[in-house]
């Protein structure tokens, strides 16, 4: 099987690595063309909680050629209009375009390949980009081992050839095969709005945002926001690595919620470390994710007639840092939350 690992940064470099192990014909694709030469001639090399360089071939999209059975959709979503249009001339009629992207991108997926090449995922662990060759995996290696992935067809249906993805993802880690990817994605979507949106909007890594009260309620809120907009739009959504998310739905008194904060300090904890992707790329003053994240959750809340205060502060807050160039600080910006509490 001809494999493509669209976007070989944080993410690519290692997944196309622990693939290639594997597979004789996995090709890692990037526009950075110093991190290209690099994977060509040292190799791709892990940190981290994995200390290991693999071989692996890496070209820029301008090389590519023929057909691929198989691509791993690893770029950014905000560039995906030009990334997807552009891979359609590299397909055939049975390729498979797996997006691993957080957010909801299935359905403008669908709108340029159309349905049938289409199938989701979501990842389950963090990684950062450190140089030219190298990215860091900052998940620990247990956790990743058992949850690493949850792939599965838009409708449910379990194929054969999603199952044949799932032997060629778990040469990274453990990948399990969904029945309702859509509640999968959305429960990832929670932790990216909750998690990820306060990293970005206060600068700092998911142990600050679950240890300071205001910052945590702020994180529980933003996740009782996602479940009441993905509700009402029809989602069930699914466990995520065996967690029922549910416990973030807070009541009208709000009575449950000792029980959803420690949830989220007990849950988190041993991802302390993280810092989101959205934060890093403020740091490298890039465009972030926002809107096909809290901004996503935050558009459908209007369309549906729920009120979104949390994640309509998080996207003020991080695209105020998009425009300025800035990188947010806990002590610059923790005030604007505590000042929503009721
Ligand atoms: N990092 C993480 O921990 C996690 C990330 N995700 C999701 O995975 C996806 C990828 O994230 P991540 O790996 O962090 O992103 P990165 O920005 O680290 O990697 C994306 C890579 O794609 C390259 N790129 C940009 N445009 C193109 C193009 N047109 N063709 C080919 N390559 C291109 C970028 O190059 P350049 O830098 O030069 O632009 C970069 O090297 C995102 O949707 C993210 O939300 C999900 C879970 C965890
Ligand atoms: C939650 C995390 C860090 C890893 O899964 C992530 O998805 C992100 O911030 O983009």
């Amino acid at each position: 099987m001809r494999i493509g690992i669209m976007g070989a940064g944080s993410l690519g470099t290692i997944i196309g690595a622990l693939i290639s192990k594997g597979n004789d014909e996995v090709e890692l694709i990037d526009v950075y063309e110093e991190h290209v030469k690099a994977l060509n001639e040292r190799g791709a090399t892990i940190t981290g909680t994995m200390n290991e360089t693999i071989p692996v071939k890496a070209i820029t999209p301008a090389e590519m050629s023929g057909n691929y059975d198989l691509i791993l959709l690893l770029t950014k979503q905000v560039f995906n209009h030009d990334v997807v249009s552009n891979l359609k001339n590299y397909l055939h009629h049975d390729s498979v375009i797996l997006s691993l992207q957080n957010g909801v991108p299935e359905e403008s997926l669908v709108s340029i390949l159309g349905e049938k090449l289409v199938i989701g995922g979501s990842v389950e662990f963090g990684a950062t980009f450190k140089e030219p060759g190298v990215s860091e995996l900052t998940t620990a290696t247990e956790a990743f081992q058992s949850n690493a992935f949850q792939i599965g067809e838009l409708d449910g249906s379990i194929t054969d050839r999603v199952k044949k993805i799932k032997e060629i993802l778990d040469l990274v880690g453990g990948t399990h095969v969904t029945d309702n990817l859509v509640g999968t994605k959305w429960s990832k979507l929670l932790v990216n709005v909750a998690l990820s949106g306060m990293s970005a909007a206060l600068g700092c890594n998911f142990g600050e945002v679950i240890k300071d009260d205001a910052s945590v309620y702020s994180a529980v809120s933003l996740a009782d926001e996602t479940i009441r907009v993905g509700e009402a739009a029809g989602v069930t959504f699914a466990p995520l690595a065996g967690f029922n998310l549910g416990v973030f739905k807070l009541a009208e008194d709000e009575s449950n919620l000792p029980t959803a904060i420690g949830f989220a300090r007990k849950a988190f904890e041993p991802q302390a470390l993280l810092r989101a992707s959205m934060l890093q790329d403020l740091e490298k003053q890039r465009k972030t994710e926002i809107d096909y994240i809290n901004g996503f959750v935050a558009a459908k809340g209007k369309e549906l007639g729920i009120a979104t205060p949390y994640n309509d502060l998080v996207v003020q807050l991080v695209k105020k840092a998009e425009e300025e160039k800035s990188v947010p600080t806990f002590e610059g910006n923790i005030g604007y939350f505590k000042a929503l509490k009721k």
